[in-house]
C-alpha cells in the first residue's frame, strides 16, 4: 500500500498543516505531521473548553469505531516550552488513502497557551519513533509505525514547500518530486529522532567547512537551529544583522540581501559531500512583532538544545526520504 497527502504552510511557513480523518464516520481534522515527537494527539470533546479557540475537535463519542484505551493518559511537553495531557482512544485513522484501524488517538484534557492560541492545529501526528511515546501504563505506536509492515517500501517522504502546499508521501519514493540523486546516510534514533550529522556547510559562494552538525531533522520546528559558531559565519555576510537578546535572535533589515545556506549530505571519502542549498531569501522568516522594517532570521543558535534541528527551513529546501525501513534519511535537491 502507499498514500500521499497534501500539506499546506501557515503564515511564514510556521508550520504545515495536513488533513486527517479519524472515527466512523469520519471526522476530519487538520493536524501538524512532527517528525520531532511520536504522540498523535488531537482536540476533543474533553478538552477543557476555555483552551478550545476554533479549533476542531474529534469526539469520540460520536465514533461508532472508537474504545476507550482503559486507564492510558498521557502527557507531553515540547522543546518549545508547549505541552498537552489527556487519555487515549483507539479508533480507525486515515491519511493520504491509508487507514489504520485502531490507532491510539490521544485526546487532550488539557493544551497550553501555544496550542490554544494556533486556531489552525488540531493536534500533532508525531512521526518519530515509539520508545518516546508518552501514554502510560503501555507506550503506543505512531501511525508510520502502525502503518509499516504494510507499505509498498517502509518509508515516508517530506517534501514541504516556501508558501505553497507540497506532500507528505507514505509506501514510495516519488522519482518525479525532486533532481538529481537522493543520498541517504544512517540515523541514529537512540533518542527516538531522526537524528543525522551533515559533514558541514556553506555560506553563499563561499568554501565548504568541514564542520559535522548533529542534529535531527524535525517537521515540527520551524526553523534551522545550529551550533551558534556557524551562525555567526552565516550573518557576519548579512549588513546589519545582529543579534538582539530582546528579539530572542539575529535579526536584520527586512530588505537586506540575504546569502544562500548550504548543508552537506554524506561524504564520499576525500570526495565532496552533496550538498542541500537553503536559498537567502527563505532566510527571512518575519517581521518581528511590532515592526515592518526589522525582520527576524530563519536561521538561529540551538545553544540551549545540544543538538542542531533541521526544521522546516531546511526542509523545505529538500526532499526528504524518512527511511524506517532501513534506518537511513535521504536528501535530495529539487
Ligand atoms: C529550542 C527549540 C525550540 C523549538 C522546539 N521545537 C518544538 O517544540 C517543536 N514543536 C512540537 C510541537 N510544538 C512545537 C525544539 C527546541
Amino acid at each position: 500500500a502507499h498514500g500521499s497527502a497534501e500539506t499546506t504552510p501557515g503564515p511564514h511557513d510556521v508550520e504545515y498543516l495536513t488533513t486527517i480523518s479519524i472515527g466512523t464516520p469520519p471526522q476530519n481534522l487538520s493536524i501538524n505531521i512532527d517528525t520531532g515527537s511520536s504522540d498523535l494527539w488531537v482536540f476533543s470533546a474533553e478538552t477543557t473548553s476555555s483552551e478550545v479557540k476554533g479549533q476542531t475537535v474529534y469526539d469520540p463519542s460520536l465514533s461508532s469505531t472508537a474504545a476507550q484505551l482503559q486507564g492510558a493518559t498521557w502527557q507531553i511537553s515540547y522543546g518549545d516550552g508547549s505541552s498537552s495531557g489527556g487519555d487515549v482512544y483507539l479508533d480507525r485513522v486515515a491519511l493520504g488513502g491509508l487507514t489504520v484501524a485502531a490507532q491510539a488517538v490521544e485526546c487532550a484534557r488539557n493544551v497550553s497557551g501555544e496550542f490554544t492560541a494556533d486556531g489552525s492545529s488540531d493536534g500533532l501526528m508525531g512521526l518519530g519513533f515509539g520508545v518516546i511515546n508518552m501514554v502510560k501504563p503501555v507506550r503506543q505506536k505512531t501511525f508510520f509505525e502502525n502503518l509499516q509492515a504494510g507499505l509498498d517500501e517502509a518509508v515516508f517522504t517530506a517534501d514541504l514547500k516556501h508558501g505553497m502546499p507540497g506532500r507528505y508521501n507514505f509506501g514510495y519514493v516519488d522519482s518525479s518530486a525532486y533532481t538529481g540523486d537522493i543520498t541517504y546516510v544512517p540515523i541514529n534514533s537512540t533518542d527516538g529522532y531522526w537524528g543525522w550529522t551533515s559533514p558541514g556547510y556553506a555560506v553563499g559562494s563561499g568554501a565548504f567547512k568541514d564542520e559535522a552538525i548533529v542534529g535531527i531533522a524535525d517537521t515540527g520546528t520551524t526553523l534551522l537551529l545550529l551550533p551558534s559558531d556557524i551562525v555567526a559565519d552565516y550573518y557576519r555576510q548579512v549588513d546589519g544583522a545582529k543579534y538582539e537578546r530582546n528579539q530572542g535572535g539575529y535579526v536584520f533589515g527586512c530588505d537586506v540581501a540575504l546569502p544562500d545556506f548550504a548543508f552537506g549530505v554524506g561524504h564520499t571519502a576525500g570526495g565532496s559531500p552533496a550538498m542541500i542549498k537553503i536559498p537567502g531569501k527563505y532566510v527571512n522568516y518575519a517581521p518581528v512583532g511590532g515592526s515592518s522594517t526589522k525582520c527576524y532570521g530563519g536561521i538561529q543558535s540551538n545553544d540551549f538544545i545540544g543538538a542542531s534541528i533541521f526544521g522546516d527551513l531546511a526542509l523545505k529546501a529538500a526532499f526528504v526520504v524518512f527511511d524506517g525501513g532501513n534506518m537511513r534519511i535521504g536528501w535530495a535537491s529539487k
